[in-house]
């Protein structure tokens, strides 16, 4: 690997939001993290050779045991009406008296949630290597003592979580991934808590994320891309199909599972569209904004087709389409929707990602449709 992809592959890029103070808190922790103004994905362009990719390179995990979960049941809530206004969360909501939001996350939002496991604990479980780290907590891999099952624990400080006043945020993510059950989505079993944290049990997903791999392995052939196109499309079909938008749509927040299988995380920006009406927070990823979010900060669920087909590119080319230096010569090659490819990359994906990348939301090919596209069809006999 070269010395600038060894470099790059610290960086992960930082998801949009309008809190500043998660904003600040992103932009100072974490070393190497970039910064919304500038293009950190040196590492991969599309000067980087291009190397053939083997589609079988996950190990069969000795310790997975994925086959049954905790004897403990978490009810499927369903998408709570709830969920569906989203917390709109600034600066000028801080809050003033924390001990009284701290009873409120434990009584409103931890208490009264059917996800609830009564009955565990930390103690329940051998906590196992540390797999990550996210804004607001560690991400472990633990098994459950009593039945051996192994799964991915996020502990979470309560204070930091009252502090940044996402505790509507936090219950919205838990109840949107809950309820989403499919193959390519990473499933959220339950939650419990203790004095000072909060744990979120989820499936644990063996391979890390599609990024690294994107970074040691990548740019992907058509076979492995098309794979990987085509799952999240299916995971996204899903979601839509329930009036979800994922909205942060990026090799970031992908995981690699079993034999290949990619599971969409990192339901944080998550929300319920019910009467598919537009939306207005502008959130997701620098190089994955669509031209509507930038220009009229309106949007629904073809934002996250067109994140698709951002993804689609970085897969075969390395590195995502209207990325530049700056923010600001990002966001006119998307207005302008200046896209270029790359000699090598075929018709077919070229036709794909410019149905995807369609300027007009409306004008965009759909999930469903997608999975039929002949750039599909073409390779799946191969996966
Ligand atoms: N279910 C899981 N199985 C395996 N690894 C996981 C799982 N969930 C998270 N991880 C790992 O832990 C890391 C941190 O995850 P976490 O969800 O806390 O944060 P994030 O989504 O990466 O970032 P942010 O909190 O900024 O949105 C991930 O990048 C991933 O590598």
């Amino acid at each position: 690997m070269s010395e600038n992809a060894m470099a790059g592959s610290e960086v992960r890029r930082n998801s949009l939001n309008q809190r500043n103070m998660l904003l600040s808190m992103r932009l100072n922790n974490g070393l190497g993290r970039k910064s919304l103004g500038n293009s950190a994905r040196s590492g991969i362009g599309s000067n980087s050779v291009r190397k053939p990719w083997r589609m079988n390179f996950t190990q069969e995990s000795r310790t997975g045991h994925l086959g049954a979960g905790p004897t403990v049941r978490v009810k499927d809530p369903g998408v709570s009406s709830r969920a569906s206004s989203p917390a709109k969360i600034n600066s000028r909501t801080v809050q003033t008296s924390p001990r009284k939001d701290h009873k409120e996350l434990n009584n409103r939002i931890l208490e009264n949630s059917p996800l609830k496991y009564q009955e565990l604990s930390l103690d329940d479980f051998e906590v196992g290597k540390k797999l990550g780290k996210g804004k607001f907590g560690k991400v472990y891999c633990v098994k459950h003592k009593r039945t051996g099952f192994i799964c991915a624990l996020k502990a979470m400080k309560k204070k930091e979580l009252v502090q940044n006043n996402v505790q509507k945020q936090f219950r919205r993510e838990v109840e949107i991934q809950a309820a989403l059950k499919h193959p390519n989505l990473t499933r959220l079993y339950g939650y419990f808590h203790d004095e000072k944290r909060v744990y979120l049990l989820m499936e644990y997903i063996v391979n890390g994320e599609l990024y690294k791999h994107l970074r040691s392995h990548g740019p992907f052939n058509d076979i492995a891309a098309s794979y990987f196109v085509y799952q999240i499309a299916d995971a996204l079909d899903h979601m839509h199909s329930r009036h979800i938008l994922h909205r942060d749509i990026k090799p970031e927040n992908i995981l690699i599972g079993f034999q290949n299988t990619l599971k969409l995380t990192d339901f944080g920006w998550s929300v319920t569209n019910v009467g598919n009406g537009k939306r207005k927070t502008l959130c997701g990823t620098l190089d994955y904004l669509s031209p509507e979010l930038i220009k009229i900060r309106e949007y629904d669920d073809k934002a996250d087709v067109w994140a698709l087909g951002v993804l689609t590119f970085e897969l075969l080319v390395g590195n995502p389409p209207f990325e530049e230096s700056s923010k600001e010569l990002t966001y006119r090659r998307i207005l302008k929707r200046d896209l270029r490819f790359p000699d090598h990359v075929s018709m077919q994906a070229r036709d794909l990602i410019n149905k995807l990348l369609e300027y007009e939301p409306n004008a965009r090919i759909t999930p469903k449709d997608m999975k039929k596209h002949p750039w599909i069809e073409t390779n799946r006999p191969f996966w």
